[in-house]
């Protein structure tokens, strides 16, 4: 049979080198082809199926999660792949498991506060899962405070063992993933006490289970251990795949060396150590890495949501405003639907390329922080942290703007739009809620901002260099035209942060008490925050538009797409930049005008553009998504499949209908 292609007439509107830009959006030609290699090979493995799973009850949800992840493990043993190939493997797969703990938290966290001497057990037995390991952070009454964690682990000088204990139901570890059914392992974080003494925070390498000898039938943990999952969570499907765990202590001993002691030790003696030049902020250094790797990831989830979007709408017809009887328009080709889709196309693209950046930056990081050069550390912390804040909730708000951009279909389901938003959400609070996020980094830039003339600022608040200019040179912008030179938006983000960043610090001046300042100023420090991670997003676009990006057309619609990213954001948050004086309001309208211009522009690219994403159908899982377009009989089709239509009469319609119609209710 010949496919139709639906959307035929919307490629050929392209105007640039789709496969080219395929190329761009992977970051190689070599990444697009393992990309590509490992999508399809989830795509055709019917073990991989994953359009029943919102209709599974949780503990079929699971177990299928659990086939999936093993036959994911047999392919990597079977085909050879590298870790890099079964990263990827993993993410197609589409589904919160333990592996992405495992290797996601558990072994970075070994590898980052572990002594040679630990890594050298430990990580061999890790990687080839001899044991599965979560990372047990996060307690019941103590999330975002990592310095108010109650769990102790104390030191037993006779016995040459720390006792790991509970001391309050508030100290039960709450929320790890992998921890509540599979792991063998966990890094548990608790409070050191020797010699009666506190001495903070610090990480454990700890078992908690008989699990570790798998052949034994009974899964049951250790003495003194009560573990179990939290709870059924938000979204069928979604993240309920995922053991979210508990886990109580009760004197359970471990010998001293599963303490992790590449940032302090405890001799045999009992005396405590902390390492030299290994500043103590290492232990958060997991965290720094998953942020990363958040950053890395976020724009393909957004990319996701706005590729279903942007086809249905070139799809789907409504009336014009002038006849109510002939379907005419495209959903597409109102400018309302445009001014709100266009800017989360252009967002996706702008937080792959910070993204990439912000893999470069934690690879520098990380290589500097094993020749023990930690210099750069607040640098890299502040920039994972905001960008993870800032990307994550765009995407979850643009993802919900995608739902409701498809009308009432994008409510559907099938539209695979809710089940992306359930598992999506979540990242707003994981790894860090992202409000407490944005507050670390608004400490930083003020920070920065307090020390300027004798500490010269570095990497991206390098602006607060030019303090002076940005805060006494206004806009020079006189056309709409103006607004689309690179140089000069980034100007406009730097003079709005660098404001908002001083008049901050001169009013946390004025409290005699910081943290009491800070803490009433919190809500403006999130606002400083939000504006310099904005500028960092911008000019990285704005630089990756400097390289050299070969194919016919592609810098051109790429440069659309920045502008269109930067202009939204200064109409969206104009009341900055006119508050701190930098724009006029002309300025700010003309900004406006000119963002409608670009929107037009954008508009023939448009299918091109979520095209060179390079999603499967398998992966997107959405109807009104699909590649070729023929949405409207797979809808229908869709609703068959769904196993309540398998009956016209439904369990309880002889019991509750009947009467009613029957006028029998006095029965009941
Ligand atoms: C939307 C789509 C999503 C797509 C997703 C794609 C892929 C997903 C991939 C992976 C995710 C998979 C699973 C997720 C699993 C989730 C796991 C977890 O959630 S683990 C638990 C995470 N918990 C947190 O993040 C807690 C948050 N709290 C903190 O980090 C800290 O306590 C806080 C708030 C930063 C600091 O507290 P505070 O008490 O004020 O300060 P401290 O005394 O602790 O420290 C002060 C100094 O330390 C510096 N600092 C803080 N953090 C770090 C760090 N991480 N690295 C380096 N330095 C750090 C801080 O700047 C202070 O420095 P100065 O003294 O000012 O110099
Ligand atoms: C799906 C999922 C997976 C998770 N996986 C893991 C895991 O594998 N391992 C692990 O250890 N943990 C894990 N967590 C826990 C997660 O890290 C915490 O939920 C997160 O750090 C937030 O902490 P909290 O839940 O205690 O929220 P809270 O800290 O109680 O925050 C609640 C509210 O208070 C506000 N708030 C808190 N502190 C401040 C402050 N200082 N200033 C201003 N506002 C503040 C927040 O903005 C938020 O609005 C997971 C959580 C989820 C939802």
């Amino acid at each position: 049979m010949e496919l139709v292609d639906h959307l035929r007439d919307e490629r050929n509107k392209a105007q640039f080198d789709v496969e080219a830009m395929k190329v761009v959006w992977a970051g190689s030609p070599q990444e697009l082809q393992l990309c590509d290699r490992m999508a399809n090979l989830v795509a055709n493995h019917p073990a991989f199926e994953k359009l029943k799973r919102p209709m599974l009850v949780r503990k079929e949800l699971f177990k299928n999660s659990l086939r999936k992840a093993a036959y994911a493990r047999k392919l990597v043993i079977d085909l050879g792949l590298s870790e890099e190939e079964a990263k990827w493997l993993r993410f197609y797969i589409d589904e919160p498991t333990y592996p992405d703990l495992h290797w996601g938290m558990f072994i970075p966290a070994i590898e980052g506060q572990g002594s040679e001497e630990q890594k050298e057990k430990w990580l061999p037995l890790s990687r080839n899962m001899q044991i599965i390991g979560c990372y047990a952070q996060t307690e019941m009454g103590h999330g975002s405070n990592v310095q108010g964690l109650e769990t102790t682990a104390t030191f037993d000088a006779q016995q040459d063992h720390f006792i790991i204990h509970s001391p309050t139901l508030t100290s039960t570890k709450w929320w790890p993933g992998g921890l509540g059914k599979v792991s063998t392992h966990a890094v548990v974080y608790a409070r050191l006490i020797v010699n009666g003494e506190f001495h903070g925070v610090h990480g454990w390498y700890n078992y908690y289970s008989f699990s570790f000898f798998l052949y034994l039938e009974d899964h049951s943990p250790l003495p003194g251990i009560t573990v179990g999952d939290v709870g059924l969570k938000f979204g069928n499907g979604a993240y309920n795949t995922m053991d979210n765990g508990l886990l109580r202590f009760h004197h359970v001993r471990i010998p001293r060396n599963q303490m992790l002691m590449r940032v302090s030790q405890v001799s045999r003696e009992g005396k405590y150590m902390q390492c030299d030049d290994v500043p103590r902020q290492l232990i958060y250094g997991t965290m720094v890495s998953v942020r990363q790797t958040i950053v890395a990831m976020v724009s393909r989830t957004l990319s996701r949501a706005v590729c279903i979007a942007t086809r249905y709408s070139a799809l789907r017809r409504q009336h014009s405003s002038s006849s109510l009887v002939v379907p005419c328009f495209l959903m597409i080709d109102y400018q309302s639907q445009q001014s709100r889709l266009f800017p989360l196309l252009a967002s996706a693209y702008a937080f792959k390329f910070v993204g990439e950046w912000l893999k470069w930056l934690y690879t520098d990081v990380k290589q500097r922080l094993e020749a023990n050069d930690f210099s750069t550390l607040p640098e890299a912390h502040a920039s994972t942290a905001g960008l993870k804040s800032l990307t994550t909730s765009a995407t979850v708000d643009g993802i919900e703007e995608c739902m409701k951009l498809c009308g009432g279909d994008g409510y559907l389901v099938s539209s695979g739009l809710p089940e992306l938003f359930a598992v999506s959400v979540p990242a707003c609070t994981y790894e860090g809620d992202n409000t407490v996020l944005m507050l670390q980094v608004a400490r930083f830039v003020v920070k920065t901002v307090s020390e300027v003339g004798y500490k010269e600022p570095l990497g991206t608040s390098s602006y607060i260099r030019r303090l002076n200019t940005l805060l006494h040179n206004n806009c020079l912008v006189q056309t709409g035209e103006d607004w689309v030179k690179g140089d000069r938006i980034v100007e406009a983000f730097e003079a709005r942060a660098a404001r908002m960043a001083v008049t901050c610090t001169q009013h946390l001046a004025k409290f005699q008490d910081p943290e009491q300042g800070f803490s009433e100023l919190s809500a403006d420090l999130v606002e400083v925050a939000v504006a310099h991670c904005q500028l960092i997003v911008v000019s990285k676009f704005v630089e990756k538009l400097a390289q050299d990006i070969p194919g016919k057309g592609v810098k051109e619609a790429l440069e659309v797409l920045c502008y269109v990213y930067a202009l939204f954001l200064v109409h969206k948050h104009q009341g900055d930049f006119l508050v701190t004086g930098y724009l006029t309001p002309k300025q700010a309208s003309l900004a406006n005008r000119q963002l409608r211009i670009l929107y037009s522009r954008l508009r023939p690219n448009a299918i091109a553009l979520v095209d060179a994403f390079n999603h499967t159908d398998h992966y997107l899982s959405s109807v009104v998504g699909r590649y070729d377009g023929n949405v409207y009989p797979n809808l229908y089709q869709a609703a068959f499949n769904d196993p309540f239509n398998d009956s016209h009469v439904p369990d309880g319609y002889h019991q509750y209908i009947h009467p009613i119609l029957n006028q029998t209710l006095a029965k009941l």
